[in-house]
């Protein structure tokens, strides 16, 4: 049997190339943060062919960390920042265009336009998302309309529009294979989460011609093979999924009510919700989860655009820490925040807010707030805001969460884990690997080609690292609830339209 199975994780700051075994153990790590690019406030870029030179050098990387070939590789998996959006040359292969990423907000007025002309339920209804300027559609309509000669091209059918996901598969087989999974296409508001297809009444409304769209794919399946001059080998590239999703898969959230929360850049809550998409009513978006065996997956997701970033800004803006990990030790300075509360709206509010024009707050300063305040209250804040999402994806789901897995750079922080597992009062569980989105893409490549044979046999490769109890009273928590949503108020609307 073919030892391994290769995850390429592209990631906001980094992409990561990891090898598993069977047990989904880690073998072989790859890491390397790539440029971000902020051309103007509120504008987010990378360079598609920095993603593309730094995927395959963490890939060649972790390759010969093991000193292994193509041959032990069983497929490979593909796991991405998701809504970033980019436009290349079909014949060229040359972008038109930097990528412009999901955190960008050059479109939020556009997308205000869009929903004073009434077409919100509309984009709901077919896409499960809500108009923002987080998803790609508007992005892509942005290029086409503000590159020069873009959209003369695409009306031609020259250019071809693709997430992160998409790029890298197209670079892997040299241009010869133009697709996405079920997961990545329910994030660009152009896809139609109930018929599987592209919306052509969207498409029309935004004026982006259809031919430039991938074709969608499930996320386990071989969709062709890596060029043999890349990785010294044709190997199948068997699995993708936008990358929290992925982390939902290797969280092993296959049953209906199963959540997950990804500490990450931004923080995303997951619910699997089954095979049928369920609304939100309260902020929440509705995506595809996966595609396998022949079934769609659905999932409630609650995405926060700031979380780890936030515990960066303290390190590389007000440099108040040396390393993010010091957060951890540096908020238990302190017994509390005192009465400190620092809302990290920096690229306004996601869920449940949807407040594009929010900006980040530190409120109730006072003569004896010092540096470990404001640090434990950054903190912090990634608590509230997951219970923010959390508190609503109950109601939505009609679903009482009993245990929340938790994943991504900022879980390592124990404080964090166990004030949210106190203000959530619910159980947090850490598995042993946190690397889930990763393993995620793997699980998904590995099926395809029978590595694993099925969910069953993933299971068992779950294990508990540590839990978290609750350990506050319901008043405590309301409290502490009511300063936090008083402090959010300060953040709402606060940029100019
Ligand atoms: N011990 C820690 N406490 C708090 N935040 C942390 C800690 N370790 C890492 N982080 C944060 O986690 C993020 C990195 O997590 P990661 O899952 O690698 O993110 P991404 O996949 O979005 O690049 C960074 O924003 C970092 O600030
Ligand atoms: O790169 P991450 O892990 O912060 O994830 C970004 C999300 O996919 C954006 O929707």
């Amino acid at each position: 049997m073919t030892k391994y199975i290769m995850a390429l994780d592209a990631g906001t700051t980094s992409n990561r190339c990891i090898l598993f075994n069977k047990k989904g153990e880690i073998c072989s790590v790859a890491q390397k943060e790539f440029t971000q690019i902020f051309p103007k406030p509120g504008w987010v870029e990378h360079n598609a062919k920095e993603i593309w030179s730094t995927i395959m050098g963490v890939a060649v990387e972790a390759m010969s960390n093991l000193n292994i070939r193509a041959d032990d590789v069983a497929g490979i998996g593909i796991t991405n920042q998701r809504e970033t959006t980019v436009v290349w040359d079909k014949i060229t292969g040359e972008p038109v265009y930097n990528a412009i990423v999901w955190q960008c907000r050059r479109t939020s007025k556009f997308c205000d336009e869009l929903k004073q002309a009434g077409y919100e339920d509309m984009v709901k209804e077919k896409t499960g998302l809500l108009i923002d300027a987080y998803f790609s559609a508007t992005k892509l309509k942005w290029i086409l309309d503000n590159v020069e000669g873009a959209r003369e091209k695409a009306d031609k059918g020259e250019l071809l529009f693709g997430t992160i996901d998409t790029w890298i598969i197209w670079k892997l087989t040299n241009g010869k294979v133009h697709v996405t999974d079920y997961s990545n296409a329910s994030r660009t508001m152009l896809y139609n989460i109930n018929t599987l297809e592209w919306d052509k009444e969207i498409l029309e409304l935004l004026d982006i011609p259809e031919n430039m769209l991938p074709e969608v794919k499930p996320s386990s399946e071989i969709y062709g093979y890596c060029d043999s001059n890349y990785l010294g080998g044709s190997i199948p590239i068997s699995g993708a999924a936008g990358d929290q999703q992925a982390s939902l898969f290797g969280q092993t959230c296959f049953q209906k009510g199963d959540a997950k929360n990804t500490y990450g850049t931004g923080a995303f809550l997951l619910m699997n919700t089954g095979e049928k998409p369920v609304y939100s009513t309260h902020g929440l978006v509705t995506t595809i989860a996966w595609g396998l065996d022949g079934k769609i997956n659905y999932a409630l997701e609650g995405s926060i655009f700031v979380a780890g970033s936030a515990i960066q800004w303290l390190r590389d803006e007000l440099r108040i820490l040396d390393s993010a990990a010091d957060s951890e030790y540096m908020a238990t300075r302190v017994p509390d925040t005192n009465d400190c509360y620092v809302v990290p709206a920096f690229t306004g509010l996601g869920a449940p807010y949807w407040d594009q024009y929010a900006r980040g707050a530190i409120v109730g300063i006072t003569r004896g707030v010092n540096k470990y305040h404001i640090i434990r209250a950054t903190v912090e804040s990634l608590a509230y805001l997951s219970y923010d999402v959390l508190e609503v994806m109950e109601k939505d789901s009609g679903a009482k969460m009993k245990t929340l897995k938790v994943d991504g750079g900022a879980s390592q922080n124990d404080f964090l884990m166990q004030f949210q597992a106190d203000l959530l009062n619910v159980k947090v569980q850490r598995p042993k690997f946190v690397e889930t989105t990763a393993l995620g893409a793997a699980y998904l490549a590995g099926l395809a080609v029978g590595y694993w044979e099925n969910l069953d046999d993933i299971k068992q490769n779950w294990e508990l690292s540590r839990e978290f109890i609750p350990s506050l009273s319901e008043e405590e928590i309301q409290n502490k609830i009511k300063r936090w949503r008083k402090a959010v108020t300060y953040s709402l609307s606060w940029a100019d339209k």
